[in-house]
């Protein structure tokens, strides 16, 4: 059974930067497919063209689908599950799909729709992804034009006209396994820290909230794309720790003034936890998520050999959402061992989860 494609879905109110977010992730996707699926009414098919436009290889136009027909909740059945199906039908399906929803539609039946027969057994949930608008939530509006989201509220009649839009965006942030504070250009350090730690009050536990400049995140912070990649994970990890204290010093005087270069690499650091093969997946899944809300992991993906199983499981997290399956059999030459990368903001402490993973 080969791997699943894992599914980010990017969720967020109008002009929080999600369009902005998924770009910079295309140009900075080292040659994976990704393929998009965009739910927009309202500014039917804007996005879609813009993201056409941006020309990136690893997301020709084919690669992009759009879900016109309405609200995405309403729509699962006759819209989005054939869509994903068609994804899916391709000779070379991509290796993460990434789904824009607009900001009035809940994110929780798209991700119930992954359960479908014939979906469920070849995509997985990668994760909900929240964009916020920072400045325009510091200021007590949740979105840059409060107009522009009740008119786009106003079209789809099977959408609730009347929850006040603070309860909305307490939704969205309620279904998040990440949050991305964007637009952090536009507020002092004080403000995005204060704004930090107020959403991580309102999120599920183990949460974990990052802040982003037009939306310049690296790709394995926010897709996990990469890391779990079987051959690669030692290189990996011994590159982000180089890169990390290589540019330390840049970031003092360094103001942010040109959004696409990569310096947030800094922000991040990841590393590799290797531990003897386990017993009770279910268990060690607990576990895991114990260890990820304890110590403020951002993703936690991998492998782990079972004992007396000779399919490899494979672990991926995000904040407290925690997915297992068994991919493979474990090849004869590969040692029977579990091996974890784990991705965090700089300041984690690498020995502290090394041995709360392995307790
Ligand atoms: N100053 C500033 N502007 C930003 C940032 N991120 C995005 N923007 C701008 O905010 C506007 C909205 O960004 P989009 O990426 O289109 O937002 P969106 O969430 O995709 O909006 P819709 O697709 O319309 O729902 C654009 O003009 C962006 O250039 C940021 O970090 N800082």
């Amino acid at each position: 059974m080969p791997a699943k494609i894992p599914a980010t879905v990017v969720t967020g109110f109008l002009g929080a930067g999600k369009t902005t977010l998924i770009r910079h992730m295309l140009a900075n996707a080292n040659g994976k497919r990704i393929a998009l699926i965009i739910n927009e009414f309202g500014d039917l098919g804007v996005d879609g063209d813009i993201l056409k436009g941006c020309g990136d290889e690893t997301c020709s136009e084919d690669d992009i689908m759009e879900l016109s027909n309405g609200c995405i909740c309403c729509t699962v059945a006759d819209d989005f599950i054939p869509t994903m199906e068609k994804l899916l039908a391709r000779e070379t399906p991509p290796d993460h799909i990434v789904i824009e929803t607009s900001g009035l539609a809940l994110p929780q039946p798209l991700v119930r729709a992954f359960n479908w027969p014939g979906i469920s057994t070849k995509v997985t949930v990668d994760g909900v992804v929240t964009v916020v608008d920072g400045k325009a939530v510091t200021e007590g509006r949740f979105a840059h034009s409060v107009a522009a989201v009740d008119a786009q509220r106003k079209l789809d009649e099977n959408l609730d006209h009347e929850t006040p839009l603070s309860e909305l965006f307490e939704d969205q942030v309620a279904c998040a396994d990440m949050l991305v504070v964007n637009k952090t250009d536009l507020l002092t350090p004080a403000e995005a820290e204060a704004l930090t730690e107020r959403l991580k009050s309102e999120a599920r536990g183990g949460v974990q909230v990052v802040r982003a400049t037009h939306g310049a995140l690296p790709v394995d912070v926010l897709l996990g794309q990469g890391i779990g990649a079987e051959h690669d994970l030692e290189a990996r990890s011994e590159v982000h720790h180089h890169h990390h204290h290589d540019h330390d010093d840049h970031d003092d005087d360094h103001h942010d003034d040109h959004p696409h270069h990569d310096h947030d690499h800094d922000a991040f650091t990841s590393f590799v936890v290797t531990l003897p093969e386990i017993t009770e997946p279910d268990a060690f899944a607990a576990h895991v998520a114990r260890v990820i809300a304890d110590h403020d992991i951002l993703r936690l993906k991998g492998f782990a050999a079972v004992a007396g199983k000779p399919m490899r499981l494979t672990l991926q997290a995000v904040g407290p959402r925690i997915e297992t399956y068994f991919d493979r059999p474990l090849g004869a030459d590969e040692t029977r061992e579990t091996r974890l990368v784990v991705i965090g903001q700089a300041g984690l402490d690498s020995v502290a989860i090394a041995a709360a993973l392995a307790a």
